[in-house]
C-alpha cells in the first residue's frame, strides 16, 4: 500500500524538542541536527520560534545567508497566532515569522474553549479572528502556513463545535494542514480515531502533534494516520515537553516497514540508526539503549532459549532486520547464556565453539564467574579473555609477580598514593613504581612504565572510564553486606582506535580494579594493530 501522495513527515526536534528540560542547543547545534534531519528525509523542519529568543532568530539568519542548505526538506518558523486585540499585520512575532525567510510558518493556535477564557483571558470570537488575521496576513505575504491547533483533543471533548471551528476557521484563512496537537498528552490510541475522522469532515488536510504523557504518542500518532492524517509530527528520539514527543524515528520506520509506506527518500532509513546517534551526540543527551529500532539494545540478545533460535535463523527473536534501520544485532554474555549464546559470540570474534562440550564448559564458567559477581554483558574484553584462556589461545605477554600500592594521607591534605608493580615481559623481569591521585591512578602508572620497555604501544592506551558497583550478597562474598561485600570495576580503555572494556571482581575496590586493568592491557597487547619492535632496555627503578 502507498503513502497518499500528500502524506508528509514533519519534524520539530529543533523547536518542541527543544523544550526538554536539560536540553540547550547553540545556533550551530541546530545547524548540524537540521543537516542530519535532511538526510533522514524528512519533509519540513520545524526550526524554532524566530523573534522569541536571540538564537533562533540568528539560526534562521544563518539559513537564510545559505549556512543551511537542504537537499529534501523545507524550513518552517514556529510562532503564535497574533496578540489579543491587536492587527497581525503590527504585531512584532508575526513580522518575525515575515522576516525569517523561511517558505513556511506554523502557528499555535488555541482550539479549546476554556483556554481562550482561561489562558488567553479573550473571547471565542476574538480567538478566531487572531487565527484569521495571522493566517491571512502571512499568506498576502507570500508565506505557505500550517496551524497547530493546541489542546485539540481536551478542546473537543469539553467543547467539540468549537474546537471544529477553529479547524474551519485555519483551513478557510489558507492554511494548507491544520495539525490537531495532543498538547498535554492525555490521549489514548482507541480515543484518537473518532475525533480524527470528525475534524476530517472539515475538508482540510490533517496532522498530528502528539505528546508522550501517557506513554503513547507514537501509538497515538499511528493511530491518527489510520484515522486519515497526511502530515505526522514528531522528534527524534522523541525530545521535547515533559515526556517529549513522539519519537519520529519509530514512526517513519512504522510507515515504512510495517505499512509499507514510502514516507523517506529511498535508502534513508539505513541511515536511522546514524543519525539518531549522530544528533545524541549534538544535544549531548544520551539516547536509550532501548530505543525502538535505533537503541544498541533493540536487537540484543541475553536469553540462552533466544540465542539458540537465532542460531537457526535471526528473524526467529526479531521483527525486522536490524540493517533496514541501519542497526546491528548484538549477542550478549551473562548468567543467561546457554551454548548459543557463546558460540555465536565466540563465533563474532573469530574462535571455533562448533564443539559442543567445549562451548558448554565456556557456559558454566560464565556462569559461576557472572555468580561470582563478573558482568561479562558489559565486558567483551573480558569475555574474550576468559574464552581465549579455556581455548588455550591466550599469549603471556606479561606475568605479574607481586604488586602493591599505599596512599599516604595526612589531615587536611590532599592524599598521595604510590604503587609498585613487578612483572615478567619478553623474559626481563621488571619493578616499577608509579604515582597518583589514587590508588588506581598510582596502580596504572606503575604497570604503563613495566610495560612500556617491552611494549611501548600502552603508552597510548588510555583509560576513559571507570565504574564501581558493591554487590550486595553475591555468592563470592559468602552474602555478605555493606563494606564486606564484593566490588565489581568496570574499566573502558582505548587506543585511540577501538574501545574495550574489562571486568574485575574483588573483595576490595582495589583488587577488583587491579584485575580490570591489568587485563586492559593484556587485552589491548593482543589486539594491538602492528607488531612491536624490539624491546627496548629494560631499565629498573626502585
Ligand atoms: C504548546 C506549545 O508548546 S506552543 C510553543 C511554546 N513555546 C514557547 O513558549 C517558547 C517561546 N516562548 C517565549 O519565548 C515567550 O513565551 C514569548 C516570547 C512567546 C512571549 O513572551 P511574553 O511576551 O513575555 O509572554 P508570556 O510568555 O508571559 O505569555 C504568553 C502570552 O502569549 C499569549 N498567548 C498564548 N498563546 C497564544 C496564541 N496561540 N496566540 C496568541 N497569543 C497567545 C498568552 O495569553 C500571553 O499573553 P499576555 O502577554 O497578554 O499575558
Ligand atoms: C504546538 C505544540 O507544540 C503542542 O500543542 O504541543
Amino acid at each position: 500500500m502507498a503513502a497518499p501522495p500528500q502524506f508528509h513527515v514533519y519534524d520539530t526536534t529543533l523547536r518542541d524538542g527543544a523544550q526538554q528540560e536539560g536540553l540547550r542547543l547553540t545556533v550551530a547545534d541546530k545547524l548540524r541536527i537540521a543537516g542530519y534531519l535532511d538526510e533522514l528525509g524528512v519533509g519540513f523542519i520545524e526550526g524554532g520560534w524566530p523573534g522569541a529568543n536571540p538564537t533562533d532568530t540568528a539560526f534562521f539568519a544563518a539559513a537564510a545567508r545559505g549556512e543551511l542548505v537542504l537537499k529534501h526538506a523545507q524550513l518552517v518558523a514556529f510562532g503564535a497566532t497574533r496578540r489579543v486585540g491587536g492587527r497581525a499585520a503590527d504585531d512584532p512575532l508575526v513580522a518575525a515569522l515575515r522576516d525569517s525567510h523561511a517558505p513556511y510558518a506554523c502557528l499555535v493556535a488555541k482550539s479549546h474553549s476554556r483556554h481562550v477564557e482561561l489562558a488567553l483571558r479573550t473571547t471565542l470570537a476574538e480567538n478566531l479572528a487572531m487565527v484569521t488575521d495571522t493566517v491571512q496576513h502571512l499568506r498576502s505575504e507570500g508565506m505557505r502556513v500550517f496551524v497547530d491547533c493546541e489542546h485539540f483533543f481536551d478542546g473537543y471533548r469539553e467543547d467539540p463545535a468549537y474546537a471544529l471551528e477553529v479547524v474551519r476557521t485555519a483551513a478557510e484563512a489558507g492554511a494548507e494542514v491544520v495539525v490537531l496537537c495532543d498538547t498535554n498528552g492525555g490521549m489514548l490510541p482507541s480515543w484518537m480515531g473518532d475525533v480524527v475522522s470528525a475534524a476530517g469532515a472539515v475538508g482540510v488536510d490533517l496532522g498530528v502533534h502528539c505528546h508522550n504523557d501517557t506513554g503513547c504518542a507514537i501509538a497515538n500518532t499511528l493511530a491518527a494516520v489510520d484515522a486519515g492524517v497526511m502530515h505526522v509530527q514528531g522528534t527524534v528520539n522523541g525530545y521535547g515537553e515533559r515526556t517529549g514527543n513522539a519519537d519520529l524515528v519509530p514512526v517513519v520506520a512504522n510507515l515504512e516497514l510495517k505499512y509499507g509506506w514510502s514516507v523517506l527518500p529511498e535508502g534513508a532509513l539505513a541511515e536511522a540508526t546514524r543519525i539518531s546517534h549522530a544528533i545524541s551526540a549534538v544535544t549531548n543527551v544520551p539516547g536509550s539503549a532501548r530505543a525502538p529500532y535505533v537503541g544498541t539494545s533493540s536487537f540484543a540478545h541475553k536469553a540462552g532459549l533466544h540465542a539458540s533460535a537465532i542460531r537457526v535463523d535471526p528473524n526467529l527473536y526479531q521483527h525486522i532486520d536490524p540493517a533496514l534501520v541501519g542497526n546491528d544485532m548484538r549477542m550478549l554474555i551473562s548468567d543467561m547464556a546457554g551454548r548459543a549464546n557463546i558460540q555465536i559470540k565466540g563465533e563474532e570474534l573469530g574462535f571455533d565453539l562448533s564443539d559442543r562440550e567445549l562451548a558448554a564448559r565456556v557456559t558454566e564458567q560464565v556462569k559461576n564467574r557472572e555468580a561470582e559477581g563478573y558482568s561479562y554483558e558489559a565486558a567483551d574484553a573480558s569475555f574474550e579473555l576468559l574464552l581465549r584462556s579455556e581455548l588455550g589461545e591466550l599469549d603471556e605477554y606479561f606475568s605479574v609477580l607481586q604488586w602493591r600500592v599505599h596512599t599516604h594521607s595526612a589531615a587536611g591534605e590532599r592524599s598521595d598514593s604510590e604503587a609498585t608493580v613487578k612483572l615478567r615481559a619478553r623474559g626481563e623481569e621488571q619493578l616499577f613504581v608509579g604515582e597518583g591521585n589514587g590508588p588506581v591512578n598510582a596502580l596504572d602508572a606503575a604497570l604503563r612504565r613495566a610495560l612500556t620497555p617491552a611494549f611501548p604501544v600502552v603508552d597510548c592506551y588510555e583509560l576513559t572510564d571507570y565504574r564501581v558497583r558493591v554487590l550486595e550478597g553475591s555468592v563470592r562474598a559468602g552474602g555478605g553486606h555493606g563494606t564486606n561485600a564484593v566490588v565489581r570495576v568496570l574499566i573502558d580503555t582505548t587506543d585511540g582506535e577501538r574501545t574495550w572494556t574489562t571486568v574485575g571482581v574483588g573483595s576490595n575496590v582495589i583488587e577488583a580494579s587491579w584485575e580490570a586493568l591489568s587485563d586492559a592491557y593484556l587485552y589491548g597487547l593482543l589486539h594491538r594493530a602492528a607488531p612491536e619492535p624490539a624491546p627496548a632496555e629494560v631499565t629498573v627503578v626502585d
